[in-house]
């Protein structure tokens, strides 16, 4: 049994029945006939064995009666974790996907984005993908908003009254040749981003943050880099970006940024490599590019949905992890077209056996491995993983209760399987309809109450 040293709070649920989730060291833990018990300020205080009910029920001081039993096609899963998801593309997500992403940014993305000045349209947007992302599992999203400053508070009101676990960027950029309304001066991004952040952290929500957003190198000066190194790091904050997603990216920030190394090397010198720091894609980085990742600490966001649709790449997530760098999975909407986790699952695996396919020599990924890049990896990628990430008394219940064999779902069960086959089956052909309900920090915000 695991219990916890704190015990100021009162518990407040208690469930019983199996429970999935990673460890560092097992990529798939089945805890079968576990107890797992809430406390009311929404912490894991006990996680034990269904025989020792009465024993924890004196300890916890609950009454075995109330216990939650979940049924045989049940299962408890840690919330997903979505390391990269653009809020305002969600408005044109599953369209505009037949070209590459410099070209695709300045066709699709600036000008959709440019509405978002507009807080009516950027609060229904917002509404839509807070509920959609909650209803497919995402318990902890780590959004880009746009460069409005309070259309960028609204998301996080939004996520904060929806009870999501959310890091929210107000985007920086002063520099955009082809949608010259859609950019910023630099003292505009950096005052705004104080702004933001100022008002953000002025609202004490308990799940949401800001974090420090440079769109990428290509959309900022070097003085707008440098600036909002120094604010990340004077206000302890986390940092996202994007980083080598496609090769004439890569050119062009290698002919914009000539002293610098590498194109890790020019965020490092701007101070923006920090254990607080996620950067989407990295597909064209190299081994050297990697090892600076691991020394900073730094973490990736592996976009699988997006490296296809846009063609920008693969990411070779083995050589990733054989650098030992944080990794976790984005659905980057909407260069990915779906905003479920479920469909970043599924990319990662086939990426990885098209990698296969290519070179038989190459170590598959184990559907246990991305089920872990999709919980406990991303909440490491965001460190976020003393708070959420797995089930480990003293942190968050963020959880997903999953009903493998749910009425007019997706999946016939023909016989009884084992715990391990029904992960695998809910992480292979499941879908919102399997997903009964879904707590954030012991909350349940999914099924919706109003
Ligand atoms: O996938 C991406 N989506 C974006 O919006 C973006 N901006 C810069 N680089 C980007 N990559
Ligand atoms: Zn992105």
């Amino acid at each position: 049994m695991e219990t916890s040293d704190r015990r100021t709070e009162a518990i407040g649920h208690v469930y019983r029945g199996t429970f999935v989730h990673s460890t560092p060291h097992t990529a798939l833990q089945v805890l079968e006939d576990a107890l797992v018990g809430v406390d009311t300020g929404g912490k894991i205080a006990f996680i034990g064995k269904g025989q020792e009910l009465n024993k924890l029920s004196q300890t916890f001081g609950f009454c075995p009666s109330e216990v939650t039993q979940l049924t045989q096609d049940e299962f408890f899963m840690p919330g997903m974790v979505d390391t990269h998801i653009h809020a305002p593309q969600y408005s044109y997500a599953g369209t505009a996907l037949d070209m590459p992403l410099l070209q695709w940014l300045d066709t699709y993305t600036f000008p959709v984005e440019a509405r978002f000045k507009d807080l009516e349209f950027a609060k229904s947007v917002y509404t839509q993908i807070v509920k959609r992302t909650l209803r497919n599992g995402t318990t902890t999203a780590c959004y880009f908003a746009t460069i409005h400053t309070d259309a960028s508070l609204v998301l996080g009101q939004i996520a904060n009254e929806l009870g999501q676990r959310a890091l929210v960027g107000k985007v920086c950029m002063d520099r955009n040749k082809s949608v010259k309304h859609y950019k910023e001066t630099t003292q505009e991004s950096q005052e705004e981003t104080d702004r933001f952040i100022a008002e953000l952290l002025n609202k004490k929500y308990p799940l949401v943050k800001p974090v420090v957003t440079p769109r990428f190198a290509l959309s900022c000066t070097e003085a707008l880099l440098e600036q909002l190194g120094a604010i990340a790091k004077n206000n302890n904050l986390h940092i996202q970006s994007h980083i080598s997603e496609n090769t004439e990216e890569v050119k062009l920030v290698k002919e914009l940024f000539p002293e610098s190394e590498s194109y890790t090397d020019v965020y490092h010198k701007c101070n923006l490599l920090t254990n607080k720091t996620v950067m989407a894609h990295g597909c064209y980085l190299s081994d050297e590019e990697l090892d600076l990742f691991r020394e900073t600490g730094a973490a990736l966001s592996h976009c699988p949905n997006s490296n296809t649709s846009l063609c920008s790449g693969t990411l070779n997530v083995r050589n990733v992890l054989k650098h030992k760098v944080k990794l976790g999975l984005g659905t980057d909407v909407a260069g990915g077209y779906s905003a479920s986790m479920l469909d970043a699952v599924r990319r990662a695996q086939d990426v990885s056996k098209f990698l296969t396919i290519q070179d038989p020599g190459h170590d598959t990924l184990t559907f246990e491995e991305v089920f872990r890049l999709a919980t406990l990896g991303g909440s490491q990628a965001l460190s976020l993983d003393t708070q959420t990430g797995n089930f480990e008394v003293g942190k968050d219940f963020d959880a997903l209760r999953v009903n493998v064999a749910a009425a007019d779902g997706p999946i016939d069960l023909t016989q009884k399987v084992e715990p391990k086959i029904l992960l695998e089956k809910f992480l292979n052909l499941g879908d919102d309809r399997n997903i009964v309900e879904v707590f954030v920090a012991g909350r349940k915000v999914v099924p919706f109450t109003e």
